[in-house]
């Protein structure tokens, strides 16, 4: 009851900010309850080149699959930071307003599945002729209508439904806006820890079935690839000292992946962690391997702009912490509509149409809350 309560506070807070055009995160950490909202109150969002820069500020950052001018890293100031609140907080908060130029933003169009089938012909052809080891393709699952104000209440769905993700929630009024409920971090450091995970391989969840899978080798070749390049990132950051604890299966929503986590100790000042984040997105989960040969690949065969699918997000604090995820299993939020982003890893022994289903299935992540929540 007292739950219910707080999670009525939070949708009004959120619904609040909506409306008034507010900047804001809101996100809720993986195996935790606790939402935490930040909210800038004007919208003078401040875009970074270099993560190193952000030293001594704390909020949350967001950063695209492949920085460019109309998709730069942003860095959202928590002028209100939320845990709990009361009443006299929302009427705060109505104080503040906004006013953008509301021009329609268009939807992303959906992709064809020819055009997938295509595009994966194409990544095989340079996989094959041993030009690459592993490469990620993505596409656009759908474009849906979701009326603006019912997406406070499904963030709160997707925290609900994914106790074990980092669940996300951005808004930059005029800007873009992103939801998503990611299995995958790239990099977090608290107390004196560091960690990141190497996350990949990927196998649907049926009901009844044991969680404990046998892995193909296909799928155990392309999460090798991504430890293999964390160590790299390790050795050329002299971090020698680590553990590394996998691979092991772990479930994300309907699917499960293998997963090895890589803890250190490493005294790290934030330049260092800066570099190493730098070095470690986009990691060949979501990107490929050699790295800046799958990303000319992608660039050249996928027809659309990745945007912040890929990217990262997550908040950092004036200490030096932070807990930053891929933003993965996401949506990109329109006036009106969303729109899915969904990949896979491809290798030279890929099966074309157990991709396009694996696609499939990650999709599901959101959209059976999705649906569920359209349906009430
Ligand atoms: C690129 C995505 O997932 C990555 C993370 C885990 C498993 C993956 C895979 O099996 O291909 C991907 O590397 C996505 O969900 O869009």
């Amino acid at each position: 009851m007292k739950e219910d309560f707080a999670l009525k506070k939070i949708e009004a807070v959120l619904t609040t900010c909506l409306a008034n055009h507010l900047a804001f995160y809101a996100y809720k950490r993986p195996n935790t309850q606790q939402i935490e909202i930040g909210i800038q109150k004007d919208l003078d969002l401040l875009k970074y080149t270099d993560f190193a820069d952000l030293e001594g500020l704390s909020g949350f950052v967001m950063a695209p699959f492949d920085s460019n001018q109309q998709h730069p890293s942003w860095f959202i100031r928590d002028d209100f930071n939320f845990s709990s609140f009361n009443d006299d907080e929302i009427e705060r908060l109505n104080q503040y307003k906004n006013t953008i130029d509301e021009k329609e933003q268009k939807p992303i169009a959906a992709q064809k599945e020819d055009d997938y089938f295509t595009q994966i012909a194409a990544f095989l052809d340079e996989l094959k002729a041993g030009k690459l080891e592993k490469v990620i393709l993505s596409r656009i699952q759908l474009e849906k209508e979701i009326s603006d104000v019912k997406r406070a209440a499904l963030f709160l769905q997707l925290c609900q439904h994914y106790p074990q993700a980092f669940v996300s929630f951005v808004s930059l009024p005029g800007v873009c806006s992103w939801m998503g409920a990611s299995p995958e971090l790239l990099f977090k450091s608290q107390n004196s820890f560091s960690e990141t995970v190497a996350l990949a391989g990927t196998m649907p969840v049926y009901q009844g079935c044991s969680l404990e899978r046998e892995w193909g080798s296909k799928e155990i070749e392309e999460q090798a690839f991504v430890s293999d390049y964390i160590e790299r990132v390790f050795k050329d950051n002299a971090i020698c000292a680590y553990e590394k604890i996998g691979p092991y299966t772990v479930q994300a929503g309907q699917v499960v992946h293998l997963k090895t986590d890589f803890k250190t100790q490493a005294d790290l000042s934030f330049k260092d962690k800066s570099k190493i984040i730098s070095a470690l997105h986009p990691t060949p989960a979501v990107c490929g391997l050699p790295k800046i040969k799958a990303l000319d690949l992608i660039k050249r065969v996928e027809t659309h702009d990745r945007e912040y699918y890929a990217g990262f997000w997550g908040p950092i604090h004036a200490n030096g912490e932070c807990a930053l995820y891929v933003n993965l299993r996401t949506m990109k939020l329109s006036k009106n509509h969303l729109s899915l982003f969904v990949g896979g890893g491809i290798t030279a022994d890929s099966i074309p149409q157990k991709e396009w289903e694996e696609t499939q299935h990650k999709a599901q992540t959101l959209l059976s809350v999705i649906n569920k929540f359209d349906a009430n």
